[in-house]
């Protein structure tokens, strides 16, 4: 399988305010972007952090999914991925919707009456781990179910345990030209930081689009 992580941050490392709401980052032609990437994935994940902060659909829009999707023979929307141990996303989510495959990885941790109720709210659940999510577990799953090419969107906890897990192949960083602070906001890789053995990456790329910058680097040590 491959991955690549996707993000958007400020230019101190936030990818939003420490209320953890929604922060509009991107403009539209990052957005644009945002989407051929979605376009590409047979599927896009996110934490439960996310879902439970933004509410996101992490569908297409008509153009990408026109031009994108057909274009490489895949018409409709990538399956969407929800790394959530305990089942926490609400059942009403917009995730949930029938716009697409919804798989929620979840541990054992999810008690099984729970794992039902989001099921019958339409979710493909997967029990990877005990306590947490077992991310190598959970993507190996992922890619038994048909995945080849996985879209991490974050947020800062899921794309640092992505690092840790070693199945990062790529890095895709939108810089947003604003200034976030707060020490509690989240970053693009938050969790427990490395000590050593950091992940090393190689610049492959820059452009500039709307007021800020994409960085493009691909992760050493993988194929
Ligand atoms: N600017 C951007 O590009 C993006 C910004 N965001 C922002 O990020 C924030 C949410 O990020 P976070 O709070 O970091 O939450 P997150 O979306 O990374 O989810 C983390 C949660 O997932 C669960 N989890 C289960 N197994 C896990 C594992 N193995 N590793 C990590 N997490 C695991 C835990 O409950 C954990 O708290 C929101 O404010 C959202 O708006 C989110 C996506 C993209
Ligand atoms: N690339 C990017 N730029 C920003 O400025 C952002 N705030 C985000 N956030 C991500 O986009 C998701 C929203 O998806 P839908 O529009 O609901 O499909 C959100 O959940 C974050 O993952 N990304």
């Amino acid at each position: 399988m491959y991955v690549v992580v996707n993000a958007a941050q400020s230019v101190d490392g936030k990818l939003s305010t420490r209320r953890r709401e929604q922060l509009r980052i991107s403009g539209e032609e990052d957005f644009d972007r945002m989407d051929r990437i979605r376009a590409a994935a047979d599927a896009v994940l996110v934490g439960v952090g996310t879902v439970l902060a933004d509410d996101p659909h992490l569908t297409l829009d008509e153009e990408a999914r026109r031009v994108e999707r057909l274009r490489n023979g895949r018409p409709g929307d990538p399956a969407r991925v929800v790394v959530d141990s305990t089942g926490r996303t609400p059942t009403d989510a917009r995730i949930l919707d029938d716009a697409a495959t919804t798989y929620l990885l979840v541990s054992a941790a999810a008690t099984p009456e729970r794992r039902e109720e989001l099921s019958d709210a339409g979710a493909e659940v997967i029990v990877a781990g005990e306590e947490r999510v077992d991310l190598l577990e959970g993507t190996g799953a992922l890619a038994e179910a048909g995945v080849d090419r996985l879209m991490v969107e974050g947020g800062g906890e899921v794309i640092y345990s992505c690092f840790a897990a070693g199945i990062v192949d790529e890095l895709q960083v939108y810089v947003g030209s604003l200034v976030v602070g707060g020490r509690d906001a989240p970053t693009l890789a938050d969790g427990e930081g490395f000590l050593e053995e950091f992940p090393r990456l190689e610049l492959t790329g820059t452009e500039r689009l709307d007021d800020g910058i994409v960085l493009s680097y691909g992760v050493e040590g993988r194929a």
